[in-house]
């Protein structure tokens, strides 16, 4: 058997279409357009490349686009003072501190100053807890793209069992609560998970998020099953996902690739956040199920 290669670039690109559809009658009626701020400290060029390719996604939607690059000698006051200035801002609807940030910076510090009605990182406890209970908030991009990638391919999730593989606060934690809410039956693995095998044999959804390159393999999945590849793992040779592909695809019903899988969702699902924000900010309405 041969798995389906879920196409999650071409998914993206439709998703990104139809955000851009809605800006126009945003702009009707707020006056303005829609606005995400990205603030990278420091100089690493993968983030770099990360934040060029959303700058010019965000234009490409007809959304502004404010680009803040600091040295990476910022202080953390100087940090926080910019992201104060930001939440006062009234052009900026969204705003994204790239992670990880310099190690001389309180990573947590940063992320509770953002105002959590312009949080389109979903990372701030308040839309952590927002989506733990229930309540309308920001979910995180990466979980929120996988999700959507799942019921595309599935429909309903209910019932159905669900492995999640790491336990962050960016996607592991939010993916298990998403999944949950789509009432599937969710196990959340992790480094000291004594027998991975034994909960992926019975596992109908995998998604992967550990940060190890080809660690998960096809002969732990269950024949049929969907999976999620959430790793981003630059190798000599080039960018590879948390699951070994080759193995895997000769088991499972259909996968992800990386790239153009999950990493375009991410971008396009943060477009999606920061077209919510312009509405909720601007008191504009936005049909439920838009996007
Ligand atoms: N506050 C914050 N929010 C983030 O969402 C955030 C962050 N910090 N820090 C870094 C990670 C990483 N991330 C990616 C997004 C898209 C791709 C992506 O589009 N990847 C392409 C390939 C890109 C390439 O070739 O390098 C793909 O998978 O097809 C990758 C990685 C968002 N992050």
């Amino acid at each position: 058997m041969t798995a389906e290669i879920i196409d999650g670039k071409a998914f993206a690109a439709g998703l990104r279409a139809r955000i851009a559809t809605l800006v126009p009658a945003f702009e009707a009626a707020a006056g303005r357009v829609p606005g995400l701020a990205v603030v990278l400290v420091g100089e690493d060029p993968a983030s770099a490349v990360y934040v060029r390719s959303k700058g010019k996604q965000t234009r490409e939607a007809g959304m502004a686009s404010f680009e803040h690059r600091l040295p990476a000698d910022t202080t953390q006051a100087e940090l926080l003072a910019l992201v104060d200035q930001l939440n006062a801002d009234a052009s900026v609807d969204g705003i994204l501190v790239q992670l990880p940030l310099p190690k001389h910076i309180d990573e947590q510090a940063v992320l509770l100053r953002i105002s959590p009605e312009k949080d389109v990182d979903g990372f701030h406890p308040v839309n952590a807890g927002r989506l733990a209970t229930g309540l309308e908030g920001f979910v995180p991009c990466t979980p929120l793209g996988c999700l959507m990638l799942l019921q595309d391919k599935l429909g309903s999730l209910s019932g159905l069992d669900a492995v999640v593989i790491g336990r962050s606060n960016i996607v592991g934690k939010p993916m298990a609560a998403l999944l949950t809410k789509a009432s599937a039956t969710v196990t959340v693995a992790h480094s000291r998970t004594r027998n991975l095998p034994h909960y992926l044999k019975h596992a109908d959804i995998v998604v992967a998020a550990v940060g190890i390159p080809h660690f998960v393999k096809g002969e732990w999945l269950k024949p049929g099953a969907t999976v999620i590849d959430v790793g981003i793992n630059r190798t000599e040779n080039g960018l590879v996902g948390d699951v070994d592909f080759e193995s895997a695809a000769s088991v499972v019903g259909a996968i992800t690739p990386v790239p153009g899988g999950v990493g375009p969702m991410t971008i396009a699902c943060l477009l999606r956040n920061t077209l919510v924000a312009a509405h909720r900010n601007a008191g504009v309405a936005l049909e439920a199920d838009a996007i």
